[in-house]
């Protein structure tokens, strides 16, 4: 069996290889194609582009035009009709001109399509690739598996690519892909420019799978700033999923003790981009200690109180007056507060660990909360938990994947 830890097969700069791209129709794929040339190109290697799509009219121009622009030499043509013809031809051509990465673009198909599938199968035949990239779309969900496994049973499959992960979608679909091709996920497209498009990282994957922000940079700071003996109580409270005003509170004290606010703070799930803009550091400072002056004002009921309805008009005004600000300044701080509270209670269900057993939680945690993200049907594909935690484990290297939620214990 492949080692979904790793693509079937890697190339190596300075030896010829043939990497075949699939996928289904508008996935991405002619555009991922000049993204991996591109990307090669710009570490020095030599690659060429085989357009043996001609299926879709407009595939060789859309190919020809990016290729022109990242001056990138490529083959096609107007009037063959024969994707295998082409195909050989052009792999023929650039081995020729010693490429040493040359990148056959076929066309989109879907699983139902018998005879692009048997046609996809003969440009394989026929240019022995070394490595079959499936191109997927992040938006495809439960039906990447089926599409996936389609592709794997008529070509050798040994990569993924996601696409379109700058969209909506949090790209559930691709653990679907990587369970069906026993393949890796090597890259994602992040935006329609050639330069959109990134080596795959595991950590921010998942996290945007549970919808979570960065949470690995997160326990990283929590683990460097937070003493070494409060670090279970915090745990132990957010798993209780009680995000009270006093954690706030606290919260509060430790980023504003951790230096480099800004830095911190970007990587807060919920907390970036509305509390704190970018540029605008010293301000967020300055409202952070103005919300914290309001909490001082609460009293001990309110501040461990996840109940927001305790917080009625004349204690808000009370609690403005208390602290010298205005009523509409308390209820800012309370909607910053349910804002918070609302992220924060997806941590929810936490095993807390005992010493020494963070690494094991961190493994436990990424599982049960992605199953719970995961749709059934998809967690099913996929082996249930059990599956889960393995391609978990697969798709990013055991020690990341420990460390991703503060684990990876020394
Ligand atoms: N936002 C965004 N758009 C993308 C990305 N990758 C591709 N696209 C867009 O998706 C659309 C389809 O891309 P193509 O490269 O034409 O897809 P294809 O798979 O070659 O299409 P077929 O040849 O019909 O199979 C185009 O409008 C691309 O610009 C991405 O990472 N992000």
């Amino acid at each position: 069996m492949l080692d979904p830890g790793k693509p079937s097969f890697t190339p190596k700069k300075g030896k010829t290889s043939v990497v075949m791209f699939v996928g289904l129709q508008g996935s991405g794929k002619t555009t991922t194609c000049t993204k991996y040339a591109y990307y090669h190109q710009k570490k020095g290697w030599k690659p060429a582009l085989v357009c043996a799509d001609t299926f879709r009219a407009g595939a060789f121009d859309q190919l020809k035009q990016n290729a022109t622009k990242a001056k990138i030499p490529f083959y096609g043509s107007y009037m063959e009709s024969d994707p295998v013809k082409i195909a050989v031809e052009g792999v023929e051509r650039f081995k020729k001109e010693n490429c040493d990465l040359i990148i056959v673009d076929t066309s989109g198909r879907h699983k139902q399509e018998v005879a692009l599938f048997e046609e996809m199968r003969q440009v394989a035949e026929a240019t022995k690739p070394d490595l079959v990239i499936f191109v997927m779309d992040s938006s495809i969900g439960q039906a990447a598996f089926d599409q996936a496994q389609a592709f794997k049973q008529s070509v050798a499959v040994g990569a993924v690519i996601v696409t379109k992960m700058d969209g909506h979608a949090k790209g559930g679909g691709a653990l679907s892909a990587v369970a069906a091709t026993k393949s890796p996920v090597i890259f994602i497209g992040t935006g329609e420019h050639m330069d959109e498009f990134e080596v795959f990282d595991v950590k921010p994957f998942v996290s945007r799978l549970l919808g979570m922000g960065d949470w690995s940079g997160f326990m990283d700071k929590i683990h460097e700033v937070v003493p070494m003996d409060q670090q279970p109580e915090l745990l132990q409270k957010l798993s209780e999923g009680n995000f009270t005003l006093r954690i706030m509170y606290e919260q509060f004290q430790n980023l504003l003790k951790m230096g480099p606010i800004g830095q911190v703070f970007s990587m807060l799930p919920g907390f970036s981009s509305e509390l704190m803009p970018k540029g605008r550091e010293k301000e967020s400072q300055a409202k952070i200690k103005r919300y914290m002056t309001m909490m001082d004002s609460m009293t001990n009921e309110e501040l461990d109180s996840s109940n927001p309805k305790l917080m009625n008009e004349s204690r808000i005004m009370r609690i403005a007056r208390g602290s010298g600000r205005s009523v509409r300044d308390v209820m800012e701080m309370l909607e910053e507060y349910k804002r918070l509270a609302k992220i924060w209670s997806k941590m929810k269900g936490l095993k807390i660990p005992k010493k020494g057993e963070m690494s094991a939680l961190s493994r436990n945690m990424n599982a049960q909360h992605m199953s719970k993200v995961l749709p059934p049907q998809m967690l099913k594909q996929i082996g249930g938990m059990g599956g889960l935690q393995n391609l978990m484990k697969q798709m990013g290297s055991a020690k990341d994947m420990m460390g991703m939620f503060g684990g990876g214990d020394k």
